[in-house]
């Protein structure tokens, strides 16, 4: 059996002051090259999640208790000499590019993250044209960071942690700001780099875009995971996390020439369809 990337078991937060905690016994593992999207209302808790991972919270959120556990690879994150070597292996991209944008120019917001880590020339050479083929980022090379789009921004901030080359991704909404073609662009790169074998938590509102791309959805709500399996076993189950999102999935998908026949009128049909389009062991729907 293969060892999980991510095993996270008994995880609390509760902020200072919060009526209530901000994740509740939160448990769940990731495999190596999977792909597991993770969505939920708005305050349920996602991003705290993703900082829990990447070993921000407690770290540096003193206003925060924390409790449980999360293995890397079977390494408990205390055991981790601090925030540097946890990012050897776990690259987290933030809700908010601006954030993490730190250089004024994009080729050197690229490349500082590798000449910090020593990594010989050659490679950094060699990653940068891989984050540029990946991410369609080889025209912004030299751009001010500044002057990006925010679809621009997002990009060079996914393709700055890839070319840290970690082994988990952990991605907060990247593609917030991207349109349709964007979107689909960040999501087949994220494929390719899970089928070599990274593992990728991305948090999203686009539930049409995991439901075609994750291998796993992980629903929460109020800081509780509320189901976690395969995209059609989470969106059909109790938990899904608005019924009426199924029609609106359909509809979306039709729009990109991906839902074949009538498009559902009312949601119990909506989920029949999808039942039977995910069932179809010809469909590809949910690997691209
Ligand atoms: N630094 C903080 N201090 C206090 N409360 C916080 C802090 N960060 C988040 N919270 C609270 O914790 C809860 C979970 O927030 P979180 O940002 O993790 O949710 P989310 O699911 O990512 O939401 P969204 O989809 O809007 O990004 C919310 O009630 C939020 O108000």
């Amino acid at each position: 059996m293969t060892a999980p990337a991510i095993a996270v078991s008994g995880l609390s937060v509760r902020y200072d002051g919060a009526d209530r905690r901000a994740l509740d016994e939160v448990a769940f593992e990731a495999v190596p090259g999977e792909i597991l999207g993770i969505l939920g209302p708005t305050g349920a808790g996602k991003s705290t999640l993703m900082q829990c991972l990447s070993g921000v919270i407690p770290r540096h959120e003193e206003d925060a208790a924390m409790r449980g556990d999360i293995e890397v690879f079977g390494r408990p994150l205390p055991d981790f000499a601090g925030l540097s070597e946890i990012t050897e292996s776990v690259g987290l991209v933030m809700q908010d590019p601006e954030v993490q944008l730190v250089n004024t120019m994009v080729r050197e917001e690229l490349v500082w993250g590798m000449e910090n880590r020593g990594i010989p020339v050659p490679e950094i050479e060699r990653r940068l044209r891989r984050a540029c083929d990946l991410f369609d980022i080889g025209g912004l090379l030299d751009r001010f960071t500044h002057a990006l789009s925010g679809g621009e921004k997002q990009r060079v901030v996914v393709a700055s942690v890839f070319c840290l080359s970690p082994r988990i991704m952990l991605l907060d909404e990247p593609t917030s700001e991207l349109d349709p073609a964007g979107t689909e662009g960040v999501m087949d790169a994220i494929r390719v780099l899970a089928d070599e074998g990274v593992t990728v938590l991305v948090v999203e509102h686009k539930i049409e875009e995991l439901a075609v791309h994750a291998d796993r959805l992980l629903a929460m709500r109020r800081g509780r995971v509320e189901a976690i399996g395969t995209p059609r076993d989470v969106l059909m189950g109790s938990a899904a996390p608005d019924r009426p999102q199924v029609l609106d999935i359909a509809l979306r998908l039709r729009e990109r020439g991906h839902w074949d026949g009538e498009v559902p009128l009312s949601v119990p049909a909506a989920a029949a369809t999808w039942q039977s389009m995910t069932n179809d062991p010809r469909s590809d729907r949910n690997r691209s």
